[in-house]
């Protein structure tokens, strides 16, 4: 973790989801710290995907809270979250393939600008709009790539470029569901260091099953199983778990 470490940018406080008699998420405290790349990782089943949802607001808790900044913002929409800086990288579901990458990240630029109505002619004679587009490719790794249709990218690259999209919006707070899914070693091995540099500026959430990249990435890692917490650490700690180790058996290998 850097310097700007102890500023809080995402408090869970008691979080519950339960859907029926299920407790998806059972009473859940967590923080997420600027700075800090911060995994979430549990076995199959264990709530990891209900309590990204619910951070982005997806989805809304059965009770408890959720403070971004300070500021409670539990019942606030998922599009008023994105504007307070809390992005979440979707699975190419939203990029457009017709466009290049420029373009993609232009139309993601624009669009947090505020000036979604305007058209595309004026959009595209706007340098400084183009300019950020430019700089975002970069720092996702698509400098070379600026110019490709983005349906002729390779996968990776196209995670590559959700996380541009994202960007775009200028988080405080990047939620990652699985980036490296359906990346080649290579692949996800370019996009680690990506990641990593993200963290200078903004903190991070990530969820992945990829446990080299989890090891290899996070300043902290919590450990969910069936719901709740059972361990919160430096990977060191979680590695050497013992509570972690049993809950892995049979499971994914932990690094
Ligand atoms: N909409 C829903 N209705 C009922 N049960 C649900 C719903 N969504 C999730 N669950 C249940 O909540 C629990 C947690 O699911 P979730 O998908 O969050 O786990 P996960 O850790 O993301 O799992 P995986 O690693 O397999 O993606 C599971 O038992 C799941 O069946």
């Amino acid at each position: 973790m850097n310097a700007k470490s102890t500023e809080t940018l995402l408090e869970l406080r008691h979080l519950v989801k339960r859907y029926g008699g299920l407790l998806a998420t059972d009473n859940l405290d967590l923080t997420v710290t600027r700075g800090e790349i911060h995994a979430i990782i549990g076995p199959n089943g264990a709530g990891k995907t209900t309590l990204i949802h619910q951070i982005s607001g997806a989805i809304a808790p059965t009770s408890g809270s959720i403070l971004f900044n300070g500021r409670d913002i539990t019942g606030v929409s998922m599009h008023e979250r994105v504007k307070l800086g809390l992005a979440r990288s979707y699975q190419i579901t939203n990029i457009f393939k017709e466009y290049s990458v420029l373009d993609n990240i232009a139309l993601a630029v624009q669009a947090r600008r505020g000036s979604s109505m305007r058209f595309w002619q004026q959009a595209v004679s706007d340098k400084a709009l183009f300019d950020e587009a430019r700089a975002i490719g970069g720092q996702v790794g698509l400098e070379a790539r600026i110019d490709v249709i983005a349906g002729n990218l390779a996968h990776g690259e196209q995670r590559q470029l959700e996380v541009g999209l994202a960007l775009a919006t200028l988080p405080k707070l990047l939620l990652l569901d699985e980036p490296m899914a359906g990346m080649g070693p290579d692949e996800s091995a370019r996009l680690i260091p990506l990641i990593r540099n993200l963290r200078n500026e903004i903190g991070v959430v990530l969820i992945e099953h990829d446990m080299d990249a989890v090891f290899q990435l996070a300043d902290r890692i919590t450990v969910l199983v069936a719901g709740r917490v059972i361990a919160t650490g430096t990977p060191d700690q979680i590695r050497n778990d013992p509570e972690v180790k049993k809950a892995y058996l049979g499971d994914e290998a932990i690094a």
